[in-house]
């Protein structure tokens, strides 16, 4: 089990979410999800697939609008926000997509370089430069700058996809399925790569996934989304010492596979 971040402040909170709902059509996905992120802490959004976990991060990336409810990111409204806050709050906000999302006929450097040079104005090329190998250097992989992603495994793709969304320094990461499709000792390196994140980047992290390894590695609080609404949370222990069958269904299965 993961040792609790001594960075974490429960007196500040990153994200607070009160009665989010998110319907498509007449399938309603959030049903009143109450949520709160605070300083430094690692949350890990359990559930099942097609739960709404994806929906959930990405209405707070403000990638999808809320049906209804209050959620506060970094002391902005979602529902009231103007373009020109989003585009600034989305800055904010590293967003660690499950495909990692690299472009294949750019370098690595390169790669890492793109969104810098697309958001941030008046940067050297030497500043570029050193933000390119501060976090190569983070991710363990400075001897790929050259590289082109085709050259990488699958655990060094998602490594220097965590680090491309780190290049801005973020206050909030969002890692979705962060260990998908990768072998256990590869989905480890990532783990404690999410854990070495949180302290060296001072960043508030949710972290979605169906894999309890991961949850248990990474999470300083684990809360479980069942039926559209956050019904567990705690410790890895204290969630999965409940008696509520879809929770125990949970662990079994994936203990099982
Ligand atoms: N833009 C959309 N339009 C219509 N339905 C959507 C849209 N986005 C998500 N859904 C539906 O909402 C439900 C929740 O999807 P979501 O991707 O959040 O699941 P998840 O919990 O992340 O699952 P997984 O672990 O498989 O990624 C699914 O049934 C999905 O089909």
């Amino acid at each position: 089990m993961k040792h609790q971040s001594p960075n974490i402040d429960r007196t500040k909170c990153v994200i607070s979410i009160k009665g989010l709902r998110k319907s498509f059509d007449d399938f309603h996905v959030l049903r009143g999800v109450d949520m709160q992120l605070f300083q430094g802490e690692n949350l890990v959004v359990l559930g099942r697939s097609g739960t709404g976990k994806s929906v959930l991060i990405k209405i707070i990336a403000g990638l999808l609008k809320p049906d209804s409810g209050s959620v506060n990111v970094l002391g902005k409204e979602m529902n009231h926000i103007s373009p020109r806050e989003l585009d600034a709050l989305r800055l904010k906000i590293g967003f660690s997509f499950q495909n990692s999302a690299l472009y294949d006929s750019m370098t690595v450097g390169e790669n890492l370089e793109f969104p810098l040079v697309r958001h941030v104005e008046n940067l050297s090329q030497q500043e570029v430069d050193e933000r390119v190998r501060t976090v190569l250097e983070a991710v363990g992989l400075s001897q790929t700058i050259n590289q082109m992603p085709s050259q990488l495994s699958g655990g060094q793709r998602k490594r220097i996809g965590i680090a491309r969304t780190l290049i801005l320094n973020p206050d909030i990461m969002l890692y979705d399925e962060p260990t998908a499709g990768l072998d256990p000792i590869t989905s480890m390196d990532i783990n404690n790569l999410i854990n070495e994140v949180q302290v060296k980047f001072n960043t508030s992290s949710i972290i979605i996934t169906h894999d309890l390894t991961c949850a248990k590695a990474t999470g300083d609080r684990i809360v479980m989304l069942l039926d559209g609404q956050f019904q567990y949370q705690g410790t890895f222990d204290e969630v999965f010492s409940s008696l509520d069958e879809r929770v125990k269904s949970f662990y079994d299965y994936n203990f099982i596979d």
